[in-house]
């Protein structure tokens, strides 16, 4: 007995044992995982690195079967456009059904149903196979990328979408309810909306048809449940109740032809002014004897073959009502029961939104398109109230404007670089520089022979400036504080008085760098040699002489070329004297020792700044590392203790 009740005990003992050691490793790896901080991670266990290592082998496996999609890629994007096409088929027809003279074109279209049922499961493979991105690396691996889509809604919608209810009894005999599922595909007209948006290089044309397209869709919708509302009023009513849809907007002009026919004795020869105010006061009976009696056969076959044949008209004047209605512009027959109040009332609301998010939407496109022309319009506002409240000189309030005009027309003051600069990664931007400078860079024959990499640091460095005609770059004596690199236009190297020309030059050619080279030799040390002046409007790169230098310190081969090829202008100019003493080359490149002391101090001092950050950062990790040791120590000897008790 004693034997049997002891089984049990035993047995609840080992699963006791289990189960805690099961939450002891869990316990230990957590503190693990919390003790190592983010270093170690623990996805990396057995399991996991076998795991990923399948993944790898799946992802290297090429072939139509195991390709993967870019939702970046032009292929991407085109197939998204394929996809909206399609969207837009029951997007338009599903409303469009309320029109009893559209049935046939849909029936004779219904083949194509199955072309587009194939494009929508198309579709739904392709968007199994998009590749996701993770941890900032894009997925390729199948199964994950499956397993991915199969989880989100969107998956659930293309399944919903593909269901053929046209096949379904009840929903089959309307093309309305057959179709009603595939509208849902329509969330692809925003995914075409967004990468359109990325892509577009004139988004905001894009943004004005994306507005114009919802309204259409709108308008649209609206219109078709307008005319089935007018269908449920049955037609012949639209003679008492102007609100409903008439087809005396439709037949009045036909008529107006058939009644030339009526003959005279017809008793119905008044029927121009014909009105259907006129029949407001008669029962409907009445009316329809008054048809019946005096409308010409002749007419009355005339207004049954319009019923219902001129489709566009019906559509033209549904749509124009719920326009005219959803932009609350008025003037619409006024409803004459609940229900239209309500259906007019829920539509003024709705187009009080719509028409308030158009107009809040255009005026923002407005103010987008001509956001950097107001800007600009008004720095030139700005500088010419500047020039009157100063007493500026007309020529040269004329020179200041003209500046402005020319600037603007050649796109200068049109994108702000410097913004571009401070969004866009350092490398991003840099590479984008070198594409835009190196071709005048290359035209330089003063770096025509230097390090490459140079040429992307100064690149970086160059700034734009733009000077106006007879403008002066530089003056002969100045002190040398920068270097310029023609981009468009022409400069004149001049005599100090201006009078005489020595040499233009055009694009490509790079001046005022004998005065920051610091030449040895060089009698004029850094001082202008000549003066340099723009001969029209000319586009240059500025290049600062501690920016250059900076650059040089870092490649002193590309350096000695550019003192050389200095060297050779100056020997020209009889203004080198080889035998002249050197210069401390230290002094000459840092500016007096006052200067460079100082320099020197705010270096130490932002030195010792960051020393001490680094050491409270020490001194913090430490705290931290100990108080982890303690945790760890004293869950350890819990744990023996514990393990000692048992
Ligand atoms: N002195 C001189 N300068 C020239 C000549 N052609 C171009 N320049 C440039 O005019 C610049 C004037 O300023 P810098 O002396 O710094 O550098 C000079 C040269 O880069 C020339 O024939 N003589």
């Amino acid at each position: 007995m004693s034997s049997r009740s002891s089984n049990p005990e035993t047995f609840g003992g080992i699963v006791f044992r289990i189960w805690s050691l099961r939450g002891w490793v869990k316990r230990a790896r957590l503190r693990l995982k919390v003790f190592q901080g983010s270093d170690i991670d623990l996805a990396n266990t057995h399991g996991d690195v076998i795991k990923e290592v399948e993944c790898k082998k799946e992802e290297e496996k090429t072939g139509i079967l195991y390709t993967t999609f870019d939702d970046t890629s032009l292929f991407y994007y085109l197939w998204t456009c394929i996809v909206c096409l399609v969207c837009l088929h029951p997007l338009i027809f599903t409303a469009m059904s309320v029109f009893n003279d559209i049935h046939p074109f849909l029936r004779s279209t219904s083949n194509l149903n199955h072309f587009f049922d194939f494009i929508f499961l198309l579709d739904l493979f392709i968007q199994t196979r998009l590749q996701i991105v993770e941890n900032g690396v894009p997925v390729k691996n199948l199964r994950k990328l499956f397993d991915n889509r199969v989880r989100s809604k969107q998956f659930i919608i293309d399944v919903i979408c593909l269901i053929p209810f046209h096949l379904v009894p009840g929903f089959s005999s309307s093309f309305f309810f057959a179709k009603l599922n595939k509208l849902l595909k329509c969330y692809r007209l925003l995914d075409f909306a967004s990468l359109t948006e990325i892509r577009t290089t004139s988004p905001h044309a894009f943004r004005l048809f994306k507005l114009v397209f919802l309204c259409f869709v709108i308008f649209h919708w609206n219109g078709c449940l307008y005319f089935h509302l007018s269908k449920i009023y049955d037609f012949e009513l639209a003679f008492l109740e102007d609100w409903i849809f008439s087809y005396d907007k439709i037949i009045n002009p036909v008529k107006a032809e058939c009644i030339t026919d009526i003959p005279s004795d017809s008793g119905f020869c008044d029927t121009r002014q014909w009105n259907s105010s006129d029949l407001q006061d008669l029962s409907e009976d009445e009316i329809q004897e008054f048809f019946d009696d005096l409308m010409p056969t002749e007419w009355g076959n005339k207004t049954k073959q319009i019923e219902f044949t001129n489709l566009t008209r019906q559509y033209v004047l549904s749509f124009y009502w719920s326009a005219l209605t959803l932009v609350t512009l008025g003037e619409q027959p006024s409803p004459i029961n609940t229900f239209q109040n309500a259906f007019e009332i829920f539509d003024t609301l709705l187009g009080l939104v719509i028409f308030a998010t158009i107009v809040g939407d255009v005026g923002n496109m407005v103010v987008a398109i001509n956001l950097g022309k107001s800007e600009f319009e008004n720095v030139l506002d700005g500088c010419k109230r500047f020039a009157v409240y100063r007493k500026v000189p007309f020529a040269l309030r004329k020179k200041a404007v003209e500046y402005f005009t020319y600037s603007w027309a050649h796109g200068g003051a049109q994108v702000d670089e410097e913004e571009v600069a401070d969004f866009l990664p350092p490398r991003l931007f840099g590479e984008i520089a070198v594409e835009i400078h190196m071709d005048t860079l290359k035209r330089v024959k003063l770096f025509e022979e230097c390090d490459s990499r140079l040429l992307y640091e100064l690149i970086l460095k160059l700034q734009p400036r733009m000077y106006s005609p007879m403008d002066y770059i530089c003056k002969k004596g100045e002190v040398g504080t920068e270097m310029y690199i023609v981009k468009k236009g022409f400069v004149e190297v001049v005599s100090e008085d201006g009078q005489q020309i020595f040499v233009t030059l055009g694009s490509g050619v790079v001046f005022g760098e004998l005065s920051i080279l610091n030449i040895p030799g060089n009698k004029n040390k850094n001082l202008r040699t000549a003066s340099v002046r723009s001969k029209g409007y000319s586009d240059l790169y500025v290049l600062d002489k501690e920016d250059l230098w900076e650059a040089l310190r870092e490649y002193p081969q590309a350096k000695d070329s550019l003192i050389e090829k200095g060297k050779q202008i100056l020997a020209k100019d009889n203004l080198l004297d080889e035998n002249m003493p050197k210069d401390d080359e230290e002094d000459e490149i840092c500016g007096p020792i006052e200067e460079r002391l100082t320099r020197y101090q705010e270096e130490t001092a932002e030195l010792e700044k960051q020393i001490e950050e680094a050491e409270i950062r020490i001194r913090n990790s430490h705290r931290e590392m100990k108080m982890r040791l303690f945790r760890v120590e004293t869950n350890l000897i819990d744990m023996m203790n514990r393990q000692q008790q048992k």
